[in-house]
């Protein structure tokens, strides 16, 4: 591939834009990271198309999340999220939006690898709590003590998010600031790459 034509003035977004090519940007981490709402703003600053993987599901089974993990469990509602996710990575650039599992599931994780750039939106607890306890579209977290749930997914899920290309925390700050740190972090990540 060759090297990305980035200019000294260039804004935040172009040389994020530039740096990315043809490539996607996939964004994974727990539920409540801000996965869906910060890479639409990741998306509209780089003047690329947007596309979150549950709202994809959603739209071809016709069915919500919560109808399709009732009416056929979790293991159907990952093989379809392998599917649709194989599909929607075919064409970059774009910014995908994973559901917090896909990039757990072997088979999704080696597609999102081969066609661009991961980044992992890493929040603590509290923040992921005080998030999803406010909405009950996650069918994971329809259990007794769903606090307790989301901890364990977090120790079980979270040296496999840490395989993601980059890392940014997902703080307690403005969604533009998080879409802002993103960009950043991308043209980081290439800086490092080239350097060594
Ligand atoms: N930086 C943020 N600051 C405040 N609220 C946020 C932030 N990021 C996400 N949210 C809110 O948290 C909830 C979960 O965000 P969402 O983007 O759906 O996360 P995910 O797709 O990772 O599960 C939504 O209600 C969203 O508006
Ligand atoms: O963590 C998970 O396994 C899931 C996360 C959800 O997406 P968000 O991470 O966008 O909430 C959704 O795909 C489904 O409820 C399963
Ligand atoms: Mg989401």
């Amino acid at each position: 591939m060759s090297d990305p034509v980035v200019k000294v003035g260039d804004s935040l977004k172009d040389r994020a834009r530039a740096t990315l090519g043809s490539r996607n940007l996939i964004l994974v981490g727990l539920m409540g990271a801000g996965k869906s709402s910060v890479g639409r703003i990741v998306a509209h600053q780089l003047g690329i198309p947007f596309i979150d993987s549950d709202g994809e599901i959603e739209r071809v089974s016709r069915m919500t999340i919560s109808e399709l993990f009732a009416a056929y469990g979790e293991d159907e509602f990952r093989a379809l999220e392998t599917r649709v996710m194989k599909r929607l990575l075919k064409n970059g650039p774009r910014v995908v939006s994973t559901g917090g599992g896909a990039f757990i599931n072997d088979r999704t994780r080696k597609h999102i690898k081969k066609s661009g750039l991961s980044v992992w939106l890493k929040a603590d607890l509290d923040v992921l709590w005080e998030r999803v306890s406010k909405r009950d579209t996650r069918p994971l977290l329809k259990t007794e003590n769903p606090r307790q749930t989301l901890e364990n997914l977090m120790n079980a899920r979270y040296p496999i998010y840490a395989e993601a290309d980059i890392t940014v925390l997902s703080r307690d700050v403005r969604k533009e600031v998080m879409a802002d740190e993103v960009l950043k972090a991308v043209i980081e990540a290439q800086t490092e790459s080239t350097l060594s």
